[in-house]
């Protein structure tokens, strides 16, 4: 499904005396199918953004198209379950967000509400249990004796369950240890490879780099720039104007540059990296 955002505008507590514009007259359009980022400093406005997708908040001011749903500041909470369907969050420490008694009622919960039979439900339940590789085992246990990891993956699996066709995912792997990061966006990569459009708010310049077609740039409630990330992390006057990290190959490949290698374009990944530098130390590269 395509989003698109027109002159969107979010008031939080209009009139109050904490009334704050989270988004100012922010416009951009994701393709279907696109592997998108959003980057920028904390309370840039990113989750806010997002938090529209499936109308958890409403534009002031603004018109939002998902798919052939237009969400404005009338739009009426009433009929948003297909919505809130095919739009799925996983937000920051999705685990804080578990609930039942056990893992299986956990996952299948969001499909019977989205009208699964509870047979239907269950045997989801076991797919997406696979497909976020935890064993059928811990379906009868309580979500609340898993590690940390586990937990992090039961929430996902309870999200994929309802089988989103976009799925917005806010620092998904913020805490896990490297392998389990990985294991991770992998799923992600995979899924979207597969179709689903995907949505990531993320600090790790490294996983931007390597996985988004599209990056959007928040900066104080604006977007600043919709790119594709090798422009962004070549544009190194832009990163620093606004204190944005460069990913790590970028980093490395810049001190090398100092020491006399050649770069044509700066990597941004360390496939490029090495597939340029290689060749410099009189290897072969692939
Ligand atoms: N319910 C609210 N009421 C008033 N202001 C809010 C509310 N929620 C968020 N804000 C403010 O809106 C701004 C944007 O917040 P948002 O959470 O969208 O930023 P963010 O870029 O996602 O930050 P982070 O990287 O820390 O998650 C912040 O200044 C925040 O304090």
């Amino acid at each position: 499904m395509a989003i698109t955002f027109k002159n969107v505008t979010h008031v939080y507590q209009p009139g109050g005396p904490l009334e704050y514009e989270g988004l100012t007259n922010v416009s951009f359009e994701i393709p279907d199918g696109c592997f998108t980022a959003i980057i920028g400093q904390t309370g840039s406005g990113k989750s806010t953004l997002v938090q529209h997708i499936n109308a958890l908040l409403k534009p002031t001011s603004g018109t939002i198209k998902i798919g052939e749903r237009i969400i404005t500041s009338e739009t009426k909470n009433k009929h948003l379950k297909p919505l809130r369907q095919q739009v799925g969050m996983v937000f920051q420490l999705p685990e804080q967000q578990l609930f039942a008694e056990t893992v299986l009622d956990d996952i299948s919960f969001g499909p019977q509400n989205f009208g699964m039979t509870q047979q239907q439900a269950q045997k989801t339940a076991y797919q997406m249990l696979d497909l976020v590789r935890l064993p059928a085992s811990v379906a009868s246990k309580s979500p609340f004796d898993l590690s940390g990891g586990q937990m992090r993956r039961v929430a996902i699996a309870g999200v994929l369950a309802s089988q989103p066709t976009v799925l917005i995912l806010d620092e998904p792997t913020a805490g896990l240890d490297p392998q389990g990061h990985q294991e991770l966006m992998d799923l992600f990569y995979q899924l979207n490879q597969q179709g689903t459009t995907i949505i990531l708010i993320s600090h790790q310049m490294e996983d931007v780099a390597r996985y988004a077609q599209q990056v959007l740039v928040m900066d104080q409630a604006h977007l600043i720039r919709d790119d594709q990330p090798q422009a962004i992390f070549n544009d190194r006057a832009f990163l620093q104007a606004h204190n944005l990290l460069e990913p790590e190959s970028t980093q490395f490949a810049r001190q090398l540059a100092q020491k006399g290698f050649k770069f044509n374009k700066l990597p941004i990944t360390e496939e490029q990296l090495a597939q340029q530098l290689i060749p410099q130390l009189g290897g072969h590269y692939g």
